[in-house]
């Protein structure tokens, strides 16, 4: 099976002052940020910080309030994802009584860019049963169909919403590492949400640091390692300066 595929030319997500108001107050505010090409994206910011409300907006299933975002090139319309891109929720979206290879069904019927042997292929190399039942499977095994669901649609753009958050630290690393591979070898940009900068660094190149719905840090890992200040620390320290400032 050919799996490889050319990455696409127009950028995953541009956005341009965006902001998204609620009831309760801004949970985004003037959020300019171009996520590029074929990149691991790690998406982080504490509770509260705007992570989900970001990955609401790319999706279409939010409206900003203000600003302006493109979904390579198209505005996200409000009536359903984008063809190119894939989105796991923190609740992911599996039925408990369903097998795996029904799981993958309903994947093949909901989707048309479905392709149904890489879905397979996907979960037989995380050793999933396809008989089993959803319900009957371990965190990372739900995870592993989970992605085998959002990876099938074949996605350019792959959004994962605290993906491990319920993983313990060996799953973790392994549903990880196939991620990564994945999205090297086909090409496909991920953007990772976490509250954890430490849980993402090693795998991510772009970050993108959220704080009280604002950009704190956005860019290429290496630029914004070159000053010799570990990821985890610069993080901190303008997270620290932010809460200063609001505190004034
Ligand atoms: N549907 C909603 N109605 C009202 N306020 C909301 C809604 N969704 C989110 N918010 C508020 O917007 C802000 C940002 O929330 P969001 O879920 O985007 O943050 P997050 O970084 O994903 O947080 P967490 O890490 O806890 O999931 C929070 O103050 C939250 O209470």
């Amino acid at each position: 099976m050919n799996t490889r595929r050319q990455p696409d030319q127009a950028l995953p997500v541009v956005t341009s002052a965006v902001g998204k108001k609620y009831r309760r107050g801004w949970a985004l505010r003037e959020t300019t940020l171009v996520i590029p090409r074929n990149r691991v994206v790690a998406l982080v910011g504490p509770n509260g910080a705007g992570k989900s409300t970001l990955m609401g907006l790319i999706t279409g299933l939010l409206r900003p309030t203000t600003g302006g975002i493109t979904v390579f090139g198209d505005h996200p319309t409000g009536k359903g994802l984008h063809p190119a891109v894939s989105y796991l929720a923190q609740q992911k979206p599996l039925y408990q009584h369903f097998t795996v290879t029904e799981t993958l069904t309903f994947g093949a019927r909901t989707n048309p860019t479905w392709d149904q042997g890489y879905a397979e292929h996907l979960v037989a190399q995380a050793g999933v049963p396809m008989g089993a039942k959803v319900g009957t499977l371990s965190g990372g095994q739900r995870t592993r169909v989970s992605l085998a669901l959002a990876l099938g649609k074949r996605p350019k753009l792959l959004l994962l919403d605290e993906p491990l958050a319920e993983l313990d630290p060996l799953a973790r690393e392994t549903v990880l590492r196939a991620l990564i591979t994945e999205a090297r070898d086909q090409h496909i940009t991920v953007v990772l949400s976490s509250h954890v900068l430490a849980e993402l660094e090693g795998v991510c190149d772009h970050l993108v640091l959220l704080h009280n719905g604002r950009i704190l840090l956005a860019g290429d890992v290496r630029d914004l390692s070159a000053s010799g200040v570990p990821l985890g620390q610069l993080a901190l320290d303008r997270m620290r300066a932010a809460a200063q400032e609001e505190a004034a």
